[in-house]
């Protein structure tokens, strides 16, 4: 038996051995169970022992992914989960207790007395192979990426994200740990595992702050349906069943929606001052009586002074609260003027309910929006001095003939979370919400993630280069605005791109200085299996070549996506049905099992093992920040990248769809410093800083030649 076959054989053993011991536990809470069959602590008794059980994940579940050895000789093998011996010796200990540190943060640099880490790759509990660092007490020149991690990234993509339990970063680590009592905003590039990181946060605090947080305590809130499919496994995989996974749509009342929105009304409808409109609008729905109020009671009259009408509906108006509440208080206060009256009102009064309507008139959200919209009187009422009348008539249109006919679009949706909340009062609340893909939220949608903050404590994850859209952002200052200031807010920015191959990230990379000329690229830890295939074909072979590309890539059995917008989505369309392919269209809310049909937008935070880019030049066309957008694009691959274009692949100046690139372009001074900062910044990112002077002055040398 050679050396690794027989460590392999040693470490089995110990895994059985945890295996044997979590079984008996498991088997000791199931027996608690059946004892406590009767009695009316049955019940509690039956919680109590099914949460542990749940704590000790399933039966199949490996015990551990990991170990490491401390120079003091103790050995601590690290799982999912504690699991104790007959002694009550600890056999495995769970990745979220602080003993387990040290297996994330052990570098060559600083081994933290761990001689050696060893990552464990298992089919059940049988391990298959495990990879090891040993640590050495001579610094090595750097800590590279280690073998698990490596093996880890390398292997297939679903629809689905993956837990990264047993190869989580030391700076990754740091960010999961980082303290409830903030606004911890992580950005990075694409694949430096923002959301990988958010969701383990997730996980981590419920471990770590049973006091203050439960699983149902926690919201995670992502772009669309299609995102928030794809990351919805990982947290059961950490073993939160119960955590809240929505898309931002699902924050608004249930509507039929679809509506599609020109860009200059979307910009309105999403801007903070809409608040203040709609409150407007609410309390102008607030009417005033007659001077004098004729109720029949039974087969009598009674009449009310108005101004005594008045007053009620003044101390209704001047009351804080929800429009509905103060709907009844006001109804209450006239009942009362009926019986100082002498009037007895019991039982439905038609008289009173006609009355109550007229000055204080029943509202949803639906029909508080759409009595706005249809009526170019409430808007310019609306509008106070916060938008110009040629501004707030953006928003005029037809009403529906009934409201439950009304289409609603993406951008009325925040709206009708506002309204909700005026009319309605406040949704249900949560302790820690975690936002991902937060630098395209308008501050309509953050103000209606806002209210659902209890606390003020969240996770806000994205990437300023990845931003677009009416709300493309350059700076988190803007976002961190429309949210909760209760607790103090840090940015953290991580390093490492995992997802995207050099050759290829290099290849997208070349977009920053102009799509975001601040932002520090990535560090890339990985070289990818091929470089950019780029396939320059004539226009009635673009969506043909596509679908070849994508054929040949499934065939390979790699999960595939076609990102392209406009005409050439049409073709490609047109092209996978003309050769019977089968595929999945990321608008229908999930990605399927082989090749999909993404648009740029829908692109953001999925991955895919081959990415097909149709058209560049398009997906610039397609947004106001379209360098970013094609970005985007380019790194969602894990894997393989291919172009296929009629125009420029990599179009690295302004495209307005319709007119021709122009053939001189002028220097642009502002570009040229733009793109000379964004080379300072990869410099000081990449090159250690005592070879700052030396590659400049290269650099030099070389723009010279
Ligand atoms: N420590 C890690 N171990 C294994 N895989 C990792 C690690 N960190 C990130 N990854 C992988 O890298 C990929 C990208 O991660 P993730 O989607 O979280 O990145 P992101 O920063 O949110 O990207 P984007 O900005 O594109 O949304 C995923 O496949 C993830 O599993």
């Amino acid at each position: 038996m050679g050396s690794k076959a027989g460590e392999l054989a040693r470490e089995q053993a110990y895994f059985d051995l945890a295996h044997k011991q979590r079984e008996q536990s498991r088997a000791a809470l199931d027996e608690a169970t059946r004892a406590a069959a009767h009695g009316g602590a049955a019940a509690g008794i039956r919680r109590d022992a099914s949460a542990l059980q749940s704590q000790l994940g399933s039966p199949g579940d490996q015990v551990a992914f990991g170990r490491f050895d401390h120079e003091d000789g103790e050995r601590w093998y690290v799982g999912s989960h504690l699991i104790l011996d007959d002694e009550k010796n600890v056999l495995v200990i769970n990745w979220k207790l602080p003993a387990a540190a040290p297996f994330y943060k052990a570098s060559h640099r600083d081994p933290l007395g761990v001689t050696l880490k060893r990552t464990f790759e298992c089919t059940g509990n049988t391990i298959d192979d495990f990879v090891d660092v040993l640590f050495s007490q001579v610094a090595l020149d750097g800590d590279g990426p280690d073998g698990s991690l490596l093996r880890e990234l390398s292997r297939s993509r679903t629809g689905h994200l993956r837990s990264i339990v047993a190869t989580i970063q030391a700076a990754q680590y740091d960010l999961i740990r980082a303290p409830l009592d903030q606004v911890l905003v992580i950005e990075g590039g694409p694949g430096t595992g923002k959301t990988a990181i958010a969701l383990h946060r997730v996980t981590w605090l419920l471990y770590n702050h049973p006091d203050r947080l439960r699983a149902a305590d926690i919201l995670v809130v992502g772009p669309n349906p299609t995102f928030t499919h794809y990351i919805r496994t990982v947290l059961p995989a950490l073993g939160e069943q119960e955590v809240l996974q929505r898309d931002i749509s699902l924050l608004a009342p249930d509507v039929r929606r679809g509506r599609p929105e020109a860009l200059a009304v979307a910009r309105i409808k999403g801007d903070a001052g809409m608040a203040t409109v709609l409150a407007r609008a609410l309390r102008s729905r607030v009417g005033s009586p007659e001077s004098a109020e004729r109720l029949q009671i039974g087969s009598s009259f009674l009449t009310l002074p108005g101004a005594d009408v008045a007053q009620a509906v003044v101390s209704c108006k001047n009351t804080p609260g929800p429009y509905a509440q103060r709907r009844a208080r006001l109804r209450d206060l006239i009942i009362r003027l009926v019986e100082e009256r002498g009037g007895h009102l019991t039982g439905g009064n038609p008289s009173l309910d006609n009355l109550v309507e007229r000055l204080w008139p029943q509202l949803t959200p639906q029909s508080l929006l759409s009595s706005l919209f249809g009526s170019r009187d409430r808007l310019l009422a609306a509008a106070g001095d916060d938008y110009s009348a040629e501004e707030i008539m953006l928003l005029r249109r037809r009403s529906a003939d009934r409201l439950s006919e009304e289409v609603w679009s993406r951008d009325d949706l925040p709206l009708l979370d506002e309204a909700a909340f005026l009319i309605n009062g406040q949704p249900e609340r949560f302790a820690h919400i975690v936002v991902d893909e937060a630098q395209d939220l308008s501050p309509m949608q953050l103000r209606s993630i806002a209210r659902r903050s209890s606390t003020g404590s969240l996770t806000v994850v994205g990437d300023i280069a990845q931003s677009t859209g009416v709300w493309a952002r350059d700076a988190w200052d803007d976002v961190l605005a429309s949210l909760p200031e209760t607790l103090p807010a840090s940015v953290q920015s991580l390093r490492y791109g995992y997802r995207v191959p050099r050759q290829l990230y290099e290849f997208a990379a070349q977009l920053l200085p102009i799509a975001a000329p601040g932002v520090t690229p990535p560090v890339v830890v990985r070289d990818g299996p091929a470089l950019p295939g780029i396939h320059r074909v004539d226009p009635d072979e673009r969506a043909g070549r596509a679908v070849s590309l994508a054929l040949a890539h499934s065939e390979e059995f790699r999960f595939v996506g076609i990102i392209c917008t406009g005409e050439s989505r049409v073709e490609v369309e047109t092209a996978l049905a003309a050769n019977g392919v089968v595929w999945s269209s990321a608008d229908r809310g999930e990605l399927g099992r082989a090749i999909n049909l993404v648009s740029p937008h829908e692109a953001k935070g999925l991955e895919f093992d081959a990415v097909i880019v149709v058209e560049p030049e398009e997906i610039v066309a397609d947004d106001e920040r379209g360098h970013r957008l094609l970005y985007v694009a380019l790194t969602r691959t894990v894997g393989y990248l291919d172009i296929v274009c009629v125009g420029d692949p990599l179009p690295l100046r302004p495209v307005t769809p319709g007119t021709e690139p122009e053939t001189e372009t002028p220097f642009d001074p502002a570009l040229i410093e733009k793109v000379a900062a964004a080379i300072a910044l990869r410099i000081r990112a990449q090159v250690p800083p005592a070879q700052h002077d030396d590659v400049l002055a290269e650099l030099r040398r070389l723009l010279q030649e």
